[in-house]
């Protein structure tokens, strides 16, 4: 029998202060989208059908080390300065790993309500462990259909004593199979701008690493909601695992020839990881690289799991224009701040595409 809420805010309650998440919700019985989860007209995302897939080949990493070195640092520079958004394969992530990931999300998010209500806010055993749901439910007028947990890397130890058992080696794994990934594709983005920077400047720029494992549950009207809504990553870049139901959209913007709004869909490709580049560096290019702007359409079928590592400066590093591009475009679009705040800015409201980034932009009369 399914529960009636009979307010929204004993919904609301279910959901979000009780733990149950949107899965539980679903398993609940619902037969429809809940009020409290229909997005307006605009944010609404239509047949899955009706938009164009992403057709650019996967980039292979591996040629990074061979004689087709700087075509493939071509590439990677194209992607970053267009879409902001390519896929990557022979990425140095062992492929068990990734499977092993997909089944280890599925794992924590099929633990009972109260098993993962114990990671929430305020009663997790760490502040770096963090299980939720939508993106800031306290603010959004719509919700998002996406339950998830965030793991923020400190060390090893405190890795292994706090994070969920269900993922916590996995997880522990895959940041640091990806981190010379990321290491090497940021140094490549920043080199191309003509800017050196030491290696504690390049450990600042990627001191923190967060794993999250997002969990979209089989939804009975995916058109009037969204898995989550349009926005941009905050960080340098972000790696990406998604499993094979697909759903993943990247925004195409009039800088890359589109005449009106388009969303083209990243598919899942097995084995790849998806890249997008995120705020910071395109604060860092002065706007050259494009942070990309993308969102989640939710599942009709079956349940969708993703898997995030987000690195992003130290919460104390000041960001803002590398002077060496500056030099040459002769102003900066972006004003220097500390990812503190830009973080607690970016926390602190509801997803609305790249608007995060105005925040540091300086507005050019
Ligand atoms: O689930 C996905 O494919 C993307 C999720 C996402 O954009 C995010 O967690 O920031
Ligand atoms: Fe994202």
């Amino acid at each position: 029998m399914a529960p009636s809420f009979d307010s929204s805010n004993s919904l609301y309650d279910f959901v979000v202060r009780d733990g149950n998440g949107v899965k539980g919700l679903v398993d609940s019985g619902i037969s429809e989208v809940p009020e409290r989860y229909i997005q307006p007209l605009q944010e609404r995302m239509m047949n899955k059908h009706d938009s164009r897939l992403c057709d650019v080949p996967p980039i292979d990493l591996s040629k990074l080390n061979g004689p087709e070195h700087e075509k493939v640092v071509d590439e990677i520079v194209r992607a970053s300065e267009t879409l902001g958004f390519f896929q990557v394969v022979n990425h140095g992530v062992p492929m068990e790993l990734l499977e092993s990931l997909k089944h280890a999300a599925h794992a924590f998010f099929s633990l009972a309500p109260e098993n993962k209500a114990v990671y929430g806010t305020g009663v997790s055993p760490s502040p770096r462990v963090k299980y939720g749901t939508s993106f800031v439910p306290e603010k959004e007028k719509a919700l998002e259909w996406k339950d998830y947990i965030s793991m923020v890397y400190n060390t090893d130890e405190e890795a292994l004593q706090y994070w969920p058992n269900q993922c916590k080696e996995v997880a522990l794994d895959y940041l640091k199979f990806s981190s010379k990934m990321v290491r090497d594709i940021v140094e490549i983005l920043i080199r191309k701008q003509g800017a050196e920077l030491d290696d504690s400047k390049i450990e600042g720029l990627l001191g923190m690493k967060m794993v999250n494992m997002n969990y979209y549950p089989a939804c009975p009207n995916p058109e009037l909601t969204v898995g989550v809504g349009r926005h941009s990553d905050i960080g340098t870049i972000t790696v990406l695992l998604q499993d094979g139901i697909g759903g993943l959209y990247v925004r195409v913007g009039e800088e890359n020839g589109a005449a009106k709004e388009e969303w083209l869909e990243i598919p899942p490709i097995p084995g790849a990881l998806v890249i997008n580049i995120g705020d910071t560096l395109q604060i860092l290019s002065n706007g050259k690289y494009k942070s990309a702007e993308h969102r989640v359409r939710a599942s009709s079928s079956e349940s969708r799991v993703s898997v995030p590592v987000f690195t992003v400066p130290l919460a104390t590093e000041k960001i803002g224009p590398l002077p060496e591009v500056v030099k040459k475009d002769g102003f900066a679009r972006y004003r220097e701040v500390v990812l503190q705040d830009y973080m607690n800015n970016f926390f602190g409201n509801v997803h609305a595409g790249k608007k995060s980034l105005d925040f540091a932009r300086i507005n050019i009369a």
